[in-house]
């Protein structure tokens, strides 16, 4: 493992922002940071930084407390996004670039190749100001890991993309953990987390609900979702054995919360009853099924 939070705690004065949070994160994988507004997140990426103090606890990187280790591993795409307005696109990441002690000839390979990749050729030039919501983020994400760090914090990332941008940032994110970057990021959207991550944790006000492989969470829960396409009527479906809920969608699609996976054989069978079946699909629950259900819902 190469980063690991031990029964870190944040408290200011009686409230408590992180309470005894407990995870670990291995060289170069994705790790997703989970929660609600308020739940704790930026305060944990704080702390990892050394920008903030933890209360108790304590957080290392590569069995180092992370205080003692030197910045520039460090890459961070604050929730407050902000460049300076008056600085060229270019500029600016040479500036970050050097700001970490980068050649200059190696800043351009590198601005050249993330200014194609994200779309921006066009607005090398232009005053950072002048930029939409979405390219000023794209300009402050390149300067988060211009200087290659190691490890890669993302707040928030995907907030205000548009899905085109949101797709070459997961491109990018995935490029960069291929590179061996090891990559720790915040997101409200649980699509992107389920398609990124190999590992999440799940914070509720300041606690850890879930810490572990995407998978294994998914188990808690079994394969509970049936998806089928039928000409059965809600009232026939929800008699079906082991049914314990029944949502009809569009075009005679219905979802089913079964008790337990184990009853879909015998809903197949009444449902095709030896004949053909346009849908039957047993799934695991999505994770934003599991978080409202977990986070959402004030069921734990
Ligand atoms: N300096 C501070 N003094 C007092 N309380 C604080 C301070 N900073 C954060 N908090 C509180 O700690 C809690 C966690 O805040 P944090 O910003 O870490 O949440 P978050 O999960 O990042 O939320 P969001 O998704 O809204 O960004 C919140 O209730 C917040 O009000």
């Amino acid at each position: 493992m190469v980063l690991q939070l031990k029964d870190v705690t944040k408290r200011y004065r009686d409230f408590v922002a992180v309470d005894r949070l407990n995870f670990t994160i291995e060289k170069g994988e994705i790790f997703g940071l989970i929660g609600q507004n308020g739940a704790g997140k930026t305060t944990t990426f704080r702390m990892i930084l050394d920008l903030q103090d933890t209360t108790e606890g304590l957080i290392t990187w590569d069995g180092q407390p992370i205080k003692s280790v030197d910045r520039d591993i460090l890459g961070y795409l604050p929730e407050e996004r902000g460049i300076f307005p008056q600085m060229k696109v270019e500029e600016q990441l040479y500036f970050f670039g050097e700001l970490h002690g980068m050649d200059k000839a190696v800043i351009k390979k590198d601005i050249d190749f993330w200014i194609q990749r994200f779309d921006l050729e066009e607005k090398r030039n232009v005053k950072a100001e002048t930029l939409s919501k979405g390219n000023k983020q794209k300009v402050q994400l390149i300067a988060s890991f211009i200087h290659k760090p190691k490890f890669l914090i993302l707040d928030e990332p995907f907030s205000g993309l548009d899905p085109v941008n949101m797709e070459l940032l997961k491109d990018a994110i995935l490029y960069l953990r291929d590179q061996g970057m090891t990559i720790l990021f915040s997101s409200h959207q649980m699509d992107n987390v389920e398609e990124l991550c190999d590992h999440l944790c799940l914070l509720k006000r300041g606690e850890s609900l879930f810490s572990g492989s995407l998978l294994d969470l998914k188990k808690q829960y079994g394969k509970t979702k049936l998806t089928v396409r039928t000409d059965k009527s809600f009232e026939e479906l929800s008699k079906f054995p082991g049914v314990v809920h029944v949502k009809m969608e569009r075009d005679s699609q219905a979802v089913l919360t079964l008790e337990d996976e184990s009853y879909a054989p015998a809903i197949f069978d009444l449902l095709s009853n030896g004949g053909y079946m346009e849908k039957f699909s047993l799934d695991y629950l999505s994770l934003h099924e599991i978080f409202k259900e977990k986070v959402g819902a004030g069921l734990v």
